[in-house]
């Protein structure tokens, strides 16, 4: 067994991200990223703190804009609309999940697609499953950036996606479709899961319940992504795989920590470059 190491990964394709961002910062342009975070929630504060430490890292200007639980929808949409007028930055972000007076929905269409780094907004969405997005969710392009990595060929494979969220199910499906692989969205409600994911060359998992999917669920030899952040009965971080069960059935299988969520952050620097190159065409064709 093979391990999709996330973090291995994310080093390396560190080296590139900087030399784009020194040659932008050349032409006077430095990206600049904006993370909106409201309460306090464990989980989303430490992801949070890791996007800020990556994107100084690489030299971004980076803003956290922190939110009390008790913010109201309107102080959100006015600061979206803030930060969809301020040249400075690039893309910016809402943290998930939100605080139930606040509409989801409602808060990522008010992001300018252009800015939109996540690629939750529906021109986004739609550009994706048309095969022409400049902006890919970031769990999603961090998935197949690894397998890339890794050399693991989509073409003609059995994918099978476990979950259907609008963050990674969906947009994974699409992605590994574009790879021309045979996808399968299964899900809550899917019957005999067992053999449907033992099918899967590529079985991707995110589900978000704690070591789920065991040695039955796997076909001999499969590459397994796995996407959950849970904690197990000791409150040690654990994915939705039962990476024991399964780890001598696997040929390749990403830990957690250390696997795709190392690279959810890569990729979300990658789509604050390329929004800031873009940026840059632009003032640099208006020069010329
Ligand atoms: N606006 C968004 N909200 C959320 C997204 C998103 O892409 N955009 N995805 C998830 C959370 N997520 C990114 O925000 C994320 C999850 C996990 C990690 C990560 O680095 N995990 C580490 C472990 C961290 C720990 O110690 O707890 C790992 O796997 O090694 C980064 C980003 C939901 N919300
Ligand atoms: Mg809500």
């Amino acid at each position: 067994m093979k391990l999709l190491d996330g973090k291995a990964v994310a080093s390396a394709l560190d080296e590139s991200m900087g030399k784009r961002v020194a040659s932008l910062k050349e032409q006077n342009i430095t990206p600049g990223l904006a993370v909106i975070l409201v309460g306090n929630n464990g989980a989303s504060s430490v992801y949070v703190r890791n996007k800020k430490r990556r994107a100084e890292k690489l030299g971004f200007n980076f803003q956290l804009i922190h939110y009390e639980e008790t913010v109201t929808e309107t102080e959100i949409l006015n600061k979206i609309d803030e930060l969809n007028h301020d040249d400075n930055i690039d893309g910016f972000i809402v943290q998930l999940p939100l605080p139930d007076q606040i509409d989801e929905e409602k808060v990522i269409q008010a992001i300018d697609p252009k800015k939109d780094v996540d690629g939750f907004s529906p021109i986004n969405v739609g550009n994706l499953w048309i095969g022409d997005s400049t902006i890919k969710p970031a769990t999603a392009d961090g998935i197949i950036k690894m397998l890339d990595y890794y050399n693991v060929r989509l073409k003609g494979k059995n994918a099978v996606v476990i979950g259907r969220s609008n963050i990674v199910g969906k947009p994974v499906a699409a992605l590994l479709l574009e790879r021309n692989a045979t996808v399968t969205i299964a899900h809550i409600f899917t019957k005999d899961l067992p053999s449907i994911a033992s099918r899967a060359d590529v079985l991707v998992v995110a589900i978000g319940d704690p070591k789920f999917i065991d040695s039955k669920y796997i076909k001999e030899g499969a590459v397994v992504v796995d996407v959950g952040m849970n904690h197990d009965e000791n409150g040690k971080l654990c994915g939705d795989v039962d990476f024991e069960d399964v780890k001598d059935k696997v040929s390749m299988i990403s830990p957690v920590p250390g696997g795709v969520g190392p690279m959810t952050i890569t990729s979300l620097m990658d789509m604050t470059i390329v929004l800031a190159e873009e940026r840059a065409k632009r003032i640099n064709g208006s020069k010329g």
